[in-house]
């Protein structure tokens, strides 16, 4: 054990050496050409597991900033090697039980079109953003594992990281392979079904989070973050680098880089006001317990315990009356409860201070 620690510090005293932010072993898929697809990290690490870290960067030559790298057979055995002292110690190692895994499972790994990967994250003030696919993925895990929230993790320029690709029954495909794979499938009897074209991929895929129903798994991105406690129904969408805190009712869309406190409830088909296109640059939050009518839409930040009527869309420079003075919708920014409702007389929007809030019903929250 004093000579593994010794390896690490050894390793970690190193001038160039920083701690990665996050690290991960994973697999990939690969196209025709050798390019990355995808990439999958069972067990992300996130300001954790820093002696593993170090054995593998160690090994790869890695010494600070974001880097991936492909990892051969023989590679494993020699990472393995390392952790010979933690051998039946009775304790849990999920990275070890992986690159076991990873090294029984690729034998013959272009069969498969797999590849091992082990991805690092620079350290967060050295981070700036997805340089490759591993990387990519790795920091959508991390939303998804609930290791980092929304705006947690630098993504900027995640778009032009990811490739376009097919999404089908049997995984990632790239588009100039699909007829080929297509032929494949048919002359074997196999359906090969094409659920989706797009650069991220359904969360459900790569990530399960514990203590979440999700009624329809194509609504959810890879980056989603659910927490515990999350009941999506059919019309409930949630993008990457977004989601809730746990628990919450969602069946209304959350934007990128949306996020809602606990106890909230999303109505039917209602709105959060994302940034990605469109122009808007408010980055829209919702505080603790507010419910979002059926159809409704919101376009400012809420505080705690505040109503959006169904149908009323709130944009922020909506003009709206308050104690009889009129003001606009942002000036009530993350303030807390309040109901937002259009007068059915006057057509006037009103703000009114209120004392009741939304309860969740808990028995569609537990599992
Ligand atoms: C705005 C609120 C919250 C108001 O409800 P409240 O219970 O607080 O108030 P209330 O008791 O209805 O009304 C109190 C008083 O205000 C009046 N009042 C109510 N709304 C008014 C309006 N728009 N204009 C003028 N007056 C109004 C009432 O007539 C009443 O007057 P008097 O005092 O004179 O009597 C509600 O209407 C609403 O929109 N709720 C959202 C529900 C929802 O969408 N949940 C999500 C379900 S999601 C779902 O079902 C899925 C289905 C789907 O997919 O669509």
């Amino acid at each position: 054990m004093t000579e593994f620690n010794k390896i690490i510090e050894k390793i970690e005293k190193n001038i160039d050496y920083q701690r990665p932010q996050a690290f991960g072993i994973g697999i990939a898929t690969i196209d025709t050409n050798g390019c990355l697809l995808d990439s999958y990290f069972p067990s992300p690490s996130f300001q954790t597991n820093f002696a593993t870290a170090a054995i593998l960067a160690n090994l790869f030559g890695y010494k600070n900033g974001t880097h991936s790298y492909q990892v051969s057979n023989e590679q494993i055995s020699e990472i393995l090697s390392y952790f010979t002292p933690f051998e039946n110690d009775g304790k849990e190692h999920a990275n070890i039980d992986l690159l076991k895994s990873l090294q029984k499972f690729m034998q013959s790994p272009n069969e498969n079109r797999k590849v091992i990967v082990v991805s690092f994250i620079a350290s967060a003030e050295n981070d700036s953003g997805p340089q490759e696919v591993p990387d990519a993925y790795l920091r959508l895990h991390l939303l998804s594992h609930r290791l980092v929230k929304p705006h947690g993790i630098n993504l900027k320029g995640i778009f032009n990281i990811l490739p376009n690709i097919a999404w089908t029954s049997e995984g990632a495909i790239a588009l100039q392979d699909l007829p080929l794979r297509k032929m494949e499938a048919m002359t074997t009897g196999r359906s090969l079904q094409v659920h989706s074209i797009d650069k991220f991929p359904r969360m459900t895929d790569y990530v399960i989070p514990s203590g979440v129903r999700i009624a329809d798994g194509s609504r959810i991105r890879l980056g989603a973050y659910l927490g515990e406690g999350t009941t999506i129904m059919h019309e409930g969408f949630v993008n990457f680098n977004a989601g809730c805190e746990g628990p919450n009712m969602i069946e209304g869309r959350i934007s990128a880089g949306v996020f809602v406190k606990k106890g909230s409830d999303l109505g039917g088909g209602c709105s959060t006001m994302g940034t990605l296109s469109g122009g808007g640059n408010i980055i829209i939050s919702i505080g603790e317990n507010c419910l979002l009518g059926a159809n409704s839409g919101l376009g400012i930040p809420l505080g705690d315990r505040c109503t959006i009527e169904a149908g009323l869309y709130l944009t922020a420079g909506s003009k709206v009356l308050f104690e009889g003075k009129i003001l606009k919708a942002k000036d009530f920014s993350g303030k807390n409860d309040l109901l937002f409702r259009r007068n059915s007389q006057t057509g006037n929007i009103e703000v009114l201070s209120k004392t009741n809030s939304v309860e969740l019903n808990t028995i569609l929250h537990s599992n």
